[in-house]
């Protein structure tokens, strides 16, 4: 699917949004079912102007059927998307100061040149914001204005993707796994541009499954699974949720586990011939400092997984 967009006149981009009451996205008990099956469930979410919110969740958890709606590419079965408080559906005008986007990848003709490509999407969608050239710039694309797009990395492509929304003037810019097949370095790159963007006047709404990264970049996070939003918080918040498990190894495990188990705030199994443990960061200094009272010396005492995976993990698996 392409670029969408949604608009109103009443607040151009930039100036004089934060002054709007209800600013920002907000969606309430959005549903959308395909031939009975529910994709979407009472979904809520809210995106506050200036603010870079990430919506995570595993495969098919609903996030590009939400994006999709969100750009008016489909229409949900119930609930309500307001911008800055008035109903989207209301709000299908191309000008700027609305909403653009990307579900799935943005599609470029590969014979054409980047900015031959965006003047094309100007000619066909007046939207009156910035110029290809302006948009090649605030992208970091400018010096491959002329490169054909045939010759454009994944990365390269994905800029020119938020490019062609920037031309839009966007006041939310929605844009479903930005970050997906790229290398890690490469992903870091665009997660930062779409971070400068939101610290300027756009707000960023972004899909991925990325936790870790997600919350690397993004003042908010809403998690997605199967459906429903099953956490939707300030990223900071999310250290220390779900602390993860550490694989201990001592020179004595035996003693190790007596003394771990003793530690209120420690979980502690064998896992194979192997200890693990579990327990915030004050928890695991005491287990540290305990084990060292005790003669007993650590080895190895390695995260397995991340405190985002753990707490991923968790929601994934819960009861619906
Ligand atoms: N056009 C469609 N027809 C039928 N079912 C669909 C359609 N689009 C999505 N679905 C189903 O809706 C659910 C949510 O899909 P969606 O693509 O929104 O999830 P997602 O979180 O974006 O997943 P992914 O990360 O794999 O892209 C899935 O069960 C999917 O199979």
């Amino acid at each position: 699917m392409t670029a969408g967009s949604t608009g109103q006149n009443a607040h151009p981009f930039g100036g004089g949004r934060s002054a709007v009451a209800d600013a920002g996205l907000r969606v309430t008990g959005l549903t959308k079912a395909y031939r009975g099956v529910a994709a979407l469930e009472d979904v809520e979410l809210e995106v506050r102007p200036g603010r870079m919110h990430g919506l995570v969740g595993p495969n098919g958890a609903g996030k590009s059927t939400l994006l999709a709606a969100l750009l008016g590419l489909l229409d949900p079965d119930s609930g309500s998307m307001e911008f800055d408080g008035m109903a989207l559906g209301a709000l299908r005008s191309r000008v700027p100061g609305g909403i653009a986007g990307a579900v799935e990848e943005a599609r470029f003709y590969p014979y054409l040149d980047a900015e031959a490509n965006l003047e094309v999407l100007a000619r066909l969608d007046d939207a009156g914001g910035m110029s290809p050239t302006d948009a090649l710039g605030r992208v970091g694309l400018q010096s491959r204005a002329s490169t054909k797009v045939a010759a454009f990395s994944m990365g390269m492509r994905a800029r020119l993707g938020v490019a062609a929304c920037l031309m839009r003037s966007p006041a939310l810019l929605v844009l479903d796994e930005p970050t997906g097949g790229l290398d890690p370095g490469v992903a870091a790159d665009l997660l930062a541009l779409l971070r400068e963007l939101a610290d300027g006047d756009v707000s960023v709404l972004l899909s991925s499954h990325d936790l870790e990264a997600v919350a690397g970049a993004c003042d908010d996070v809403t998690i997605l699974v199967r459906g429903r939003v099953v956490m939707s918080t300030p990223t900071q918040a999310l250290a220390g949720l779900a602390p993860p498990e550490v694989v201990l190894r001592t020179s004595d495990d035996d003693a190790a586990l007596a003394v771990a188990v003793s530690l209120a705030g420690v979980e502690v199994r064998w896992q194979e011939d192997r200890l693990v443990v579990r327990g915030g960061q004050a928890a695991l200094d005491e287990l540290v400092l305990s084990l060292a009272a005790a003669g007993i010396a650590i080895r190895r005492l390695e995260p397995r997984e991340t405190p985002l995976r753990a707490l991923f993990d968790r929601l994934d698996r819960a009861p619906k």
